[in-house]
This record gives C-alpha cells, sequence and structure tokens, in this order.
C-alpha cells in the first residue's frame, strides 16, 4: 500500500487517484469510504456530531485500509492527530508526505465550501496554524516528503512513482 498525507489541498484525492491510475493499482480515499460508513458527508457529520466522533470513525477507517495489501490511499489531512492513525500508516504502507505551504493551499481552497475546518474568518491564518501543528507529524508518519508549490499532478505522480522505484509496466505497476 502507498499512503499520501498533508493538509486539506495538498492534493492527496488529485495525485491518488493519477498514481493509481500510472501504477495500476486501486485508489482509495479514505474520506470517501468513511462517508460511506456514516452515510452523510463529513462537513454534515462534523457539524451534527463534532470532530472528536469524526476522528473515532477514522482511525477505524485507516486501521481497516492499511490492513490491505496494495493499492493508493488518499488520506484525510488530519488522519495523522492520532498516534494510532500514524503508528498504522507507517507501518503498513509507504507514505508520501506532499508538502505545501498554507499561502500556496489558501489560494487552492479559497471558494471551497466541501473543507469543514476552513470554513472560519480567516482561513488563511487557520492554515498556518494547522501547518505548524501538523507539519512535524506528518514528517514523523512519512518515509518522503514531496513539495507540491511547483510542479502539476503530472509531474508530481512521476516523481512519486520515481522516488518509490515503481515503473509503469505494460499491465501495470513494475518494482524496478
Ligand atoms: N500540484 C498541484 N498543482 C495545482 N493544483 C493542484 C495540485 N494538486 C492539487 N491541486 C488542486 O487543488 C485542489 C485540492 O486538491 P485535493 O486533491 O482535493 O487535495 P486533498 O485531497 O489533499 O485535500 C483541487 O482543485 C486540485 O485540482
Ligand atoms: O484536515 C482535516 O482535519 C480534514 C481534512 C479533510 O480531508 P482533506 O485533507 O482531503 O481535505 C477531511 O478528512 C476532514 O474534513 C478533516
Ligand atoms: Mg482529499
Amino acid at each position: 500500500m502507498i499512503s499520501l498525507v498533508g493538509l486539506p489541498g495538498s492534493g492527496k484525492s488529485t495525485v491518488g487517484r493519477q498514481l493509481a491510475r500510472r501504477l495500476g493499482l486501486p485508489f482509495i480515499d479514505s474520506d470517501h469510504v468513511i462517508e460511506q460508513r456514516i452515510g452523510c458527508s463529513i462537513r454534515e457529520f462534523f457539524e451534527r456530531e463534532g470532530e472528536a466522533r469524526f476522528r473515532d470513525v477514522e482511525e477505524e477507517v485507516i486501521g481497516d485500509l492499511c490492513r490491505r495489501d496494495s493499492g493508493v490511499l488518499a488520506t484525510g489531512g488530519g488522519s495523522v492527530l492520532r498516534s494510532a492513525n500514524r503508528f498504522a500508516l507507517h507501518g503498513g504502507s509507504r507514505v508520501v508526505y506532499l508538502r505545501s505551504t498554507p499561502e500556496e493551499l489558501f489560494r487552492r481552497l479559497r471558494h471551497d465550501v466541501s473543507r469543514p475546518l476552513l470554513q472560519v474568518e480567516d482561513p488563511l491564518s487557520r492554515l498556518r496554524d494547522l501547518f505548524e501543528i501538523r507539519d512535524p507529524l506528518y514528517r514523523e508518519t512519512a518515509h518522503f516528503v514531496v513539495e507540491t508549490g511547483r510542479p502539476s499532478v503530472s509531474a508530481l505522480v512521476k516523481m512519486i512513482s520515481a522516488q518509490l522505484g515503481i515503473a509503469p509496466g505494460p499491465g501495470g505497476a513494475t518494482p524496478t
């Protein structure tokens, strides 16, 4: 299993989907699995049940997914907050940290209403706070760090494949 971690908007879902396609592996988005389990959107669940309940479901889902043997997993940006998730991800997959500055993320997400943690008066300052708290946790969880500021999504996909030592073969992934 290959997992992607990083702040909201760092490209985990977008890069993960393309990486999976390139490598011929199944793509899994943990937020999507959570939404199937809770039967509503994450935003609704946050409003109704609160963040702590969301983190409980997230921990169950990450634990289950890390037991699968192959695929590309896009995690939610807060998955590293729980040590159980950091441990499960680091031990059960090869983890790539998509590292982005708060300013870059703000440019990408300023009009995106689907991110509950950023529905505040000053989303840039929220992103700066999240970066400060989480950057060390993403680093601790990851085996590789990729800076996402300049490269396009497809360039990132190639960089990650090269870093993991996996080249696309005719029928999908070929370890090099
Ligand atoms: N490397 C990149 N360059 C430019 N835009 C990007 C890049 N990676 C992601 N995006 C865009 O940023 C937004 C958030 O990406 P998303 O994959 O949803 O992030 P995450 O799953 O990490 O929250 C999307 O509109 C996506 O197209
Ligand atoms: O950063 C976070 O705490 C969260 C990030 C979201 O995923 P993305 O990173 O894909 O936005 C989602 O899991 C939830 O809204 C909480
Ligand atoms: Mg996502």
